[in-house]
């Protein structure tokens, strides 16, 4: 059985589909959508739309279709066959019963062609055979959605179709088509009137009677149809000029406009526009012509909506693709210009060509199996995508073996007369570092090369370990790097990270040696003291294996994972306290402490290096200012008692600010008349201020040296200002006064003088107020002598009774003290017991008295055993009531049988010793040495006692007898 009756389809390309009407297999120049390229003449539009009537005939001129077809220079398969024109018998309006042909998508509205193909065969032979019997004419019935059918399941129900059945899916308003052509399945329609059925006559094929309808009739001048059909134009007009797709037929289309009549105009506007099919129906079975122009201009103002969008869509997309051409663009130029740099960073070639152009210089020097490991990854690279994050890593440890500086040594200086000046250039004492530093040149002298070295510097804060540091590079000739360890914990900090992390860096070490461009760097590790515990591992043997010189000739950073010679490298430490340095690293290394300034060493630092340096960091000449020697004593006596020179330095520069801004003020004053002097001949009055200046200056200079040129000038009268050799009386004047003239007003300005008198305007208020609290220590209270990590310092330790009764005997103690502390309070007691029991028997104080030992100042805490013999010596003058010696400080530890052992710091005391104007100091003899190294003049003007038994200090501090034991 035949399956499909009528098979009716169009194929629809984009675009074409919004309208329905599209250019199948027609020949295209016949139809009214004319693709681009193809032959869209006027005559196509004017051929179906000339013919208009008002009153519904024809649009067509069917008799002359096929002429017309002709005319256009196109051939039927009619007029080939007879190469002549056939006249056509029936006419249009004869047909009242025609072969029902049904149209899935759109209906048929007349003037248009509609290409369809007609599966039926029966159909189709029943077509032919009207076409052949000179009736070409066919209703074309727009098929009804069978309800959850759309689109092409629509088509697929109507082949089973027949009769009546298919009769209910027809819209009963069609149109009367004319068959133009028939080329296979393929039927070209046109067109041409309304028609509605009105009963069936026959079932297969359908073919039904019909009835023509013919429009309302209607004023061809109504105001209202007039705007409405001009609207519609002019909506269309917009559409077409909108939509790019049918741009070109808006052209030839609005030529001819002006043809229309009302009810075609309706016409094509609901035919072109993308209106769906039952709005199109709609269109089609509206008689009255005001309703349907209404009707269509609703769908081409939708259109026109769909239009806008689509505008603005592509409008969108079109700015997209132009600025990712923009990108694009840029992005190509860039690479053409990093390429120019040699910055290209895919251009493998490129890149390999730069590692190697920096290797070869010292590819000599390279050791052979980094040389090897270079080459692999070079080799490896090339292999590599350049966008892969592998080739990244590659490059970057590329960068980093290529850089570091393989074998390059700076010459070194074995000059140590040249050392030496250097070293006492930046810095004033310090001898057993110089001296260090010298020994360590002669070595390399006579060995020819140098060796690597650790050297610790421990000492307070500000007694210049750093700077010396950098001077000893300088000494050196070496390259000088700073790091300073204080705080770090990650042992990557100092080894690296393995490549394999993300933003993995080489050590500190590896970044040294990059940075300074040497294998022979000094390298100050700043505050070794204070390494961190460490989470992830362990700092402290890193660094073991960074300084230990049996190991770092082979230092192996983990990033870097080859070997590197750390053996040339000079490492100098710093720390505060030695003791906090972990012990094997402090093993390796060689100490040279450095105590601390007494006064008189801060004056020769303050005068020759810190204020030199402050004035020339001020921009200050050294005729501008004079700061007294009794300005700095008081300064360093009174404001500046650490041990370091760092607030020394501080405050210095406070006053140096100060002096600027003084000389900058008074500037501002004389530079009126400075600008008169200099633009021109000198007038007596501005010649006179100069000498005057000139004199006050040199007046000061030279205050006691009652020169008598300088009072003659002083004397003068202006008028008598000597202008010539002659009056002057001196040559040297003369120099002096024109020397004036040439120079800027800053030199000119009064000397600023800074002496102890004034020096508060300076630096405020004096901070400091003497450690000594008693001129002459009461019962009970001695002074002891204290090492702090800020220096040394005295400290007084005081007893007083608290509570009297017969067994009563106790100690309390204060003063934050450590338990070694409280423990040599506790023997200091036993021990004063035991002297007092020896010394006077009868005497009940220990043993019936409630002592208060306390150690101010009470906000320090303080440890250490080295006040036990100051302990005893204050109990036991509060049980004799007895003061002790005046000016005397003591210190030492002491055990039950009252031996004293050595102590620690014996520098520091001593300048603390002397900064409280001590006298007479008591040293455990086992430090005898430690003081005699030290320079005469800290040593200077104390009467220093060396004890072994507390005997001894019993007999110094109250002038008795206690016979040893
Ligand atoms: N003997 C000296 N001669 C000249 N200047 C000195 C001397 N000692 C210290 N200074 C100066 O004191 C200042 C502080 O010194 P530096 O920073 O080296 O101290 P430091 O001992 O390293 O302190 P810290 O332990 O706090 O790091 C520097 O400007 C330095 O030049």
């Amino acid at each position: 059985m035949l399956k499909a009756l009528t098979r009716c389809s169009s194929r629809v390309p984009l675009g074409a589909h919004l309208h329905g009407y599209v250019p199948a297999r027609e020949p295209v120049s016949t139809l009214l959508r004319v693709p681009r390229g193809h032959n869209r003449s006027p005559h196509l539009f004017r051929r179906f739309f000339c013919s208009d009537s008002t009153d519904g005939s024809d649009p067509v001129d069917p008799a002359g279709s096929d002429m017309k077809r002709v005319e256009a220079g196109e051939e039927t398969p009619e007029s080939k066959s007879s190469s002549a024109i056939v006249p056509t018998v029936v006419k249009p309006e004869d047909c009242l019963t025609v072969i029902a042909l049904p149209l899935p998508h759109r209906p048929l509205f007349p003037g248009f062609y509609m290409p369809i193909y007609v599966k039926d065969p029966k159909l189709l032979a029943a077509l032919v055979e009207s076409r052949k019997r000179q009736a070409p004419y066919t209703g074309a019935f727009l098929l009804k959605d069978e309800e959850g059918t759309e689109g092409s399941d629509a088509e697929k129900n109507i082949y089973d179709l027949k009769g009546k059945d298919l009769l209910n899916r027809l819209h009963e308003v069609g149109t009367l088509a004319q068959i133009t052509s028939i080329q296979g399945d393929q039927v070209v329609l046109i067109g041409h009137r309304r028609l509605r059925i009105t009963e069936m006559v026959s079932e297969d094929p359908l073919t039904v009677k019909v009835d023509h309808l013919k429009e309302k009739p209607y004023d061809k001048d109504d105001d209202i149809l007039k705007a409405t059909s001009f609207e519609v134009i002019s909506t269309l007009r917009d559409v077409l000029k909108t939509s790019p797709l049918w741009r070109d037929h808006a052209q030839t289309y609005t030529q001819h406009i002006g043809d229309f009549t009302y009810p075609r105009v309706a016409d094509f506007g609901a035919a072109i526009s993308g209106a769906n099919k039952l709005q199109c129906q709609q269109v089609l079975e509206e008689l009255d012509v005001h309703k349907r122009l209404k009707l269509t201009l609703e769908l081409v103002k939708k259109e026109m909506e769909i239009s806008k969008i689509q505008e603005s869509i592509a409008k969108a997309i079109e700015e997209k693709i132009s600025g990712e051409q923009r990108r694009y663009l840029l992005n190509e130029q860039l690479k053409a210009i990093k390429k120019e740099l040699g910055l290209e960073t895919d251009d493998k070639t490129a890149l390999s060509a730069k590692f190697r152009e920096r290797l070869d210089p010292k590819k000599e020097k390279i050791p052979q199996h980094v040389l090897q490991v270079i080459e692999e990854e070079l080799t490896k690279l090339q292999l590599l995508e350049a966008s892969s994050s592998e080739f990244n890593v590659t490059r970057n440890y590329l960068d980093w073996l290529t850089a570091l500086p393989w074998g390059e040594y700076s010459d070194e200086n074995f000059d140590v007369i040249q050392a030496q000046k250097i070293l006492d250039e930046d810095h004033y004492g310090l001898t057993d570092v110089k001296e260090r530093i010298l020994e360590f040149i002669a070595v390399g002298k006579l060995r020819g090369t140098s060796q690597g070295k650790i050297v610790c510097l421990s000492g307070p804060p500000g007694v210049g370990k750093t700077s010396i540091g950098r001077s000893i590079a300088r000494a050196l000739n070496r390259k000088f790097y700073r790091f300073s360890v204080g705080g770090l914990s990650d042992v990557a900090e100092i080894k690296g990270h393995r490549r394999t992390y993300i933003g993995a860096m080489p050590g500190k070490m590896v970044q040294c040696l990059k940075s300074v461009g040497t294998a022979n760097p000094l390298v100050l590790i700043d505050e070794i003291d204070k390494l961190g515990r460490g989470h992830a591992g362990d700092p402290a043997s890193a660094m073991l294996e960074l300084l230990d010189p049996e190991q770092n000739a082979n230092f192996l950073d983990h990033y870097l994972d080859v070997p590197i010679d750390l053996s040339k490298v000079l490492f100098v430490c710093t720390a505060n306290v030695v003791e906090m340095i972990p012990n094997p690293l402090l093993d390796r290394m060689e100490v040279i402490s450095i105590a601390g300034y007494i006064t008189d060493e801060k004056m020769h630092i303050a005068r020759d290096y810190l204020e030199k340096t402050t004035r020339e960091a001020c921009g200050i000449k050294p005729e501008q200012v004079e700061v007294t020697d009794s300005a700095l004593l008081a300064l360093i006596e009174n404001y500046c008692r650490e041990a370091g020179v760092r607030n020394l330095q501080k405050q210095i520069e406070k006053i140096y600010r100060k002096i600027a801004l003084q000389l900058v003020r008074q500037g501002a004053q004389v530079q009126p008349d400075e600008v008169k002097a200099q633009s021109g001949s000198v007038s007596n009055e501005t010649a006179v201020e100069r000498v005057e200046a000139e004199t006050v200056d040199r007046s000061i200079d030279k205050k006691d040296s009652g020169n008598a040129v300088e009072a003659e000038i002083v004397d003068s009268p202006a008028d008598q200002i000597p202008t010539s050799l002659d009056q002057s009386g001196t040559l040297e004047d003369t120099l002096e006064a024109e020397k004036t003239k040439e120079t800027p007003a800053a030199e000119k300005l009064e000397k600023v003088l800074v002496d102890s008198s004034n020096l508060v305007d300076f630096v405020g208020k004096p901070v400091f107020h003497a450690e000594r609290i008693y001129d002459q220590t009461p019962v009970g209270v001695v002074m002891g002598l204290a090492w702090t990590a800020m220096g040394g310092s005295t400290l007084y330790i005081e007893t007083t009774p608290v509570e009297q009764g017969e067994g009563k005997g106790a100690l309390n103690l204060t003063g934050q003290l450590g338990d070694v502390m409280k423990e040599s309070a506790q023997i200091a007691y036993t021990v004063a017991r035991a002297i007092l029991l020896e010394k006077d028997p009868e005497n009940p104080f220990f043993g019936n008295t409630k002592l208060h030992l306390h150690v101010p100042a009470g906000a320090t805490p303080k440890d250490g055993p080295s006040a036990g013999c100051t302990m005893i010596t204050s109990l036991l003058s509060l049980a004799m009531n007895k003061p002790v010696k005046k000016d005397l400080a003591m210190t030492g530890e002491v055990t039950l049988t009252r031996k004293i052992l050595p102590i620690g710091g014996v520098k520091e005391k001593t300048i603390a010793a002397r900064r409280s104007d001590v006298k007479t100091i008591i040293f455990p003899s086992a430090n005898r040495r430690d003081f005699d190294e030290l320079a005469p003049n800290v040593k200077e003007g104390l009467e220093v006692h060396f004890v072994d038994d507390y005997a001894q200090i019993y007999n110094l501090a109250f002038g008795e007898n206690l016979q040893t034991q």
